[in-house]
């Protein structure tokens, strides 16, 4: 096993690392330092998962097994990189273009028949949604914005949309049958194996049973009320209509892969209404599923005139949409992954409150977001910006967060024990001896879901929270609502360990609106504060503050301090930006931002020095912050416009810089000497690297590939300088 693994992962970082990779492994070998590859992307999960429909060359060893393996020991050293987290239509494409690259893939069944069918749709459904972060995240969260970084974005900061009090945006959540609202909690006194049996008028079905959970464990249980739903969407639909603002919804399909999808389609289908009421069976026919969104329902009827024609009627008559991409007509409901919530409703708000709408222009918008149990975070964002304009960046203080994350806590583990409740009866949660831990009625359609959290896991939380707090000496909150079932049961750990360790009076305790308040009140004034949370709002609040205060969430640190012992550095907290992928293809420009890789790889390396008194690796490691310094002082950081300098300038610089640092340290003398003649010819060379750099900006590329470019297409597009290549080697 190699000292560090670096993820190879899709889309933009994926084309980032062709250039960045060989960088460093070329450095770290000087230090004896491994780093190698380990393959989590879509594609490469999916031919890992079907060796049986290829040829031996074809096969891919499971990777993401591998690595969840490696992450629960204390040899664990991972730099992982956003990778994609598969809606439906995404996975579709993603099969097809393998397919087309002669791998005998099965086409994913739509409507499984046959047990042959409904085994390849099982093993297809378990690459969908986040399948790879819960997989790996055997730790809990320490995100944060690096001194240097917060530093820079101080002193540059970046346009903000201006916010008005008569701003229209707004957000719109249900008030009741929500999973906010129907939700039971209970902490288990013993180990526990646990059933889930709905029972009906027509008999009982068990819908999951062996479920184990040690004592301790937390574990909730609610349901959304589809009736109390499509009516609140219907609702909103009108005043959207009545308000003159833009038809948003915001999702998390992708982390909350059973539940939000099915969610996000009654919001195709309340939208679409007439039409479904109209043409309902010929939709069906030709395999409508609202789940699989506007674009694909819009594929399937694209030779049926009277569809159409009721589809741009009941257009006619709705409010219009927020877009994703208005010139390509290309709407919110079009594909449940392409918004969500956590990168949409910070975008939206640094913006001031505008949307893109249908006609190519900024609009209000309304934010609807149904469940309630987070909402009111973006609700006060809003509320706080109308009432006291824009968050100022060169004077804003900091939001870090300490997330509970851990063996798929909370919500974002609940997906293998999420229903769609086939007929209306009661839900019960029943233990081994017989005790019903929770109950609810339910009628066809309700979505059921129970979400758990491990008591090591949380205790691990808390005493991460105790050490970051120490380490910062700012306020620190923990964003719980002693009013909600679920973080009852949470206050009631957390209090005890505050109290026993003494530090009760360093920590306040308040309901996410509350906090969400208290947090903009403290960083407007320029003072830090950290956001205690659990795993839905360390994934919210990880993008909506570093959007506001360093224009995005790439540049973050984000540090999983494994519970076994290893350390996983986690490069950025966004997603791997689909449209720096367009750009790079229309234009040869890659304006991804590497600063989060930049900040991990120095964790990673300072990490293996202190596990495994690599002394070396320090010294690398301690280069590697200088080198980031460099890029940030020196403005080298990547531009968004074909013609300036890309991802690849940034690479260049950042390897020189490093170099440089290496050369100059006086701890390891044998890596100064080694390092001193490459930093003096990657100066040598430079303006030679800048303009071979520059001169293929400008024409359309041929990745020969989306999901799975073509290796040698790729290194040849993202390593044009032959110079710098041959200096790398
Ligand atoms: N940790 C993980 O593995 C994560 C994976 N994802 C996955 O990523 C995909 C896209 O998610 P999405 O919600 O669209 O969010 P993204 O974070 O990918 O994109 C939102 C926008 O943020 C900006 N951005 C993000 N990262 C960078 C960077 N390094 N440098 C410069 N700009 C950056 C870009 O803005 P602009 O376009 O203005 O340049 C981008 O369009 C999905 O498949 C999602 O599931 C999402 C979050 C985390
Ligand atoms: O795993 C995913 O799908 C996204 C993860 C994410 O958004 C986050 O952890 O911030
Ligand atoms: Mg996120």
């Amino acid at each position: 096993m190699s000292d560090i693994i670096y993820t190879k992962v899709d889309e933009a970082p994926e084309l980032a690392s062709a250039s960045f990779l060989p960088i460093i492994q070329k450095f770290a070998l000087a230090a004896g330092v491994s780093v190698g590859t380990k393959d989590i992307s879509l594609a490469g999960r999916i031919l890992a998962t079907f060796p049986e429909n290829l040829s031996a060359a074809q096969r891919q060893s499971d990777d993401l097994a591998e690595l969840g393996q490696l992450v629960k020991t204390a040899d664990a050293n991972v730099i992982k990189l956003p990778n994609i987290s598969a809606s439906v239509p995404q996975l579709v494409a993603a099969i097809t273009e393998l397919q087309s690259q002669g791998f005998a893939l099965p086409d994913y069944p739509e409507t499984p028949q046959s047990d042959a069918d409904k085994a390849v749709r099982a093993k297809y459904d378990g690459l969908k949604g986040s399948a790879v972060n819960p997989v790996l995240r055997e730790g809990n969260s320490d995100r944060r914005a690096a001194k240097a970084v917060k530093r820079y974005a101080q002193q540059n900061p970046h346009r903000m949309g201006d916010w008005t009090a008569d701003s229209k945006t707004h957000v719109s959540a249900m008030s009741g049958g929500d999973f906010f609202s129907n939700e039971t909690s209970a902490t288990l006194t013993k180990d526990a194996t646990v059933k889930i049996v709905l029972t009906t008028a027509t008999g009982e079905t068990v819908l999951k049973e062996g479920i184990t959970y040690p004592a301790g464990t937390v574990v909730d249980a609610t349901f959304m009320s589809v009736a109390a739903l499509k009516l609140f969407l219907a609702t909103e639909i009108e005043k959207t209509k009545a308000d003159g603002t833009l038809f948003s919804l915001h999702m998390k399909a992708t982390m909350m892969k059973v539940s939000d999808p099915i969610i996000f389609g009654h919001a195709v289908a309340v939208f679409l209404a007439p039409v479904f009421e109209s043409h309902g069976d010929a939709m069906a026919a030709l395999g409508v599923n609202p789940n699989s969104g506007l674009g694909d329902l819009l594929a399937r009827v694209k030779d049926d005139a009277a569809i159409l024609a009721a589809i741009d009627s009941c257009m006619a008559s709705r409010p219009p949409m927020y877009m994703v991409d208005s010139d390509k007509g290309i709407t919110n409901l079009h594909v449940s992954s392409d918004v969500i919530i956590d990168a949409s409703m910070p975008a939206l708000i640094r913006a001031g409150g505008k949307g893109w709408g249908p006609d190519g222009k900024e609009g209000d918008s309304n934010c609807v977001i149904p469940d309630n149990s987070y909402a009111p975070v973006y609700d006060e964002t809003i509320k706080f910006f109308k009432e006291n304009g824009k968050l100022n960046p060169a004077t804003a203080g900091t939001v870090q967060n300490v997330g509970l994350m851990a063996q798929k806590a909370e919500e974002y583990g609940s997906h293998p024990t999420t229903f769609e409740i086939a007929e209306g009866g009661t839900v019960q949660m029943i233990l081994d001896d017989g005790t019903v831990l929770h109950e609810h009625i339910v009628e066809a359609g309700d979505i059921w879901r129970s979400a758990s959290a491990r008591k090591a896991p949380i205790e691990d939380w808390v005493n991460l929270a105790i050490d970051r707090q120490k380490a910062e000496g700012c306020r620190a909150i923990f964003w719980l609502d002693a009013s909600r079932a679920h973080d009852a049961e949470l206050i009631a750990y957390v209090k005890p360990i505050l109290a026993a360790k003494g530090v009760a009076d360093k920590f306040d305790i308040m309901a996410p609106r509350e906090a969400t308040r208290v947090s903009f009140e403290t960083i407007t004034k320029g003072e830090d504060t950290i956001a205690i949370t659990g795993n839905v709002l360390r994934d919210y609040l990880t993008d909506l503050f570093p959007i506001l205060e360093l224009a995005t969430s790439a540049k973050m640190l984000s540090i999983v301090k494994l519970m076994n012992g290893g350390g996983l550095f986690e490069t950025g907290a966004g997603g791997s930006a689909p449209k720096h992928v367009q750009q790079l293809v229309d234009e040869n420009h890659l304006r991804w931002d590497s600063l989060g890789e930049f900040c991990a790889l120095g964790e990673s390396l300072t990490f293996l020095a202190d596990a495994k008194g690599n002394e070396k690796a320090r010294v690398l490691g301690q280069a590697v912050d200088v080198a980031t310094q460099g890029i940030l002082d020196h403005g080298h950081s990547p531009s968004r416009k074909v013609g300036e300098p890309d991802n690849r300038n940034s690479h260049y610089w950042f390897a020189r810089y490093w170099a440089d640092a290496l050369a100059a340290q006086t701890s390891d003398a044998a890596l100064a000497k080694h390092f001193a003649p490459i930093a003096q010819a990657l100066a040598d060379s430079e303006a030679v690297i800048l303009s071979e750099l520059a001169s293929v900006q400008g024409p359309a590329v041929d990745l020969g590939g989306y999901y799975r470019t073509d290796a040698a297409r790729t290194e040849a597009v993202m390593r044009p300088s032959n110079t710098l290549n041959g200096i790398i080697g």
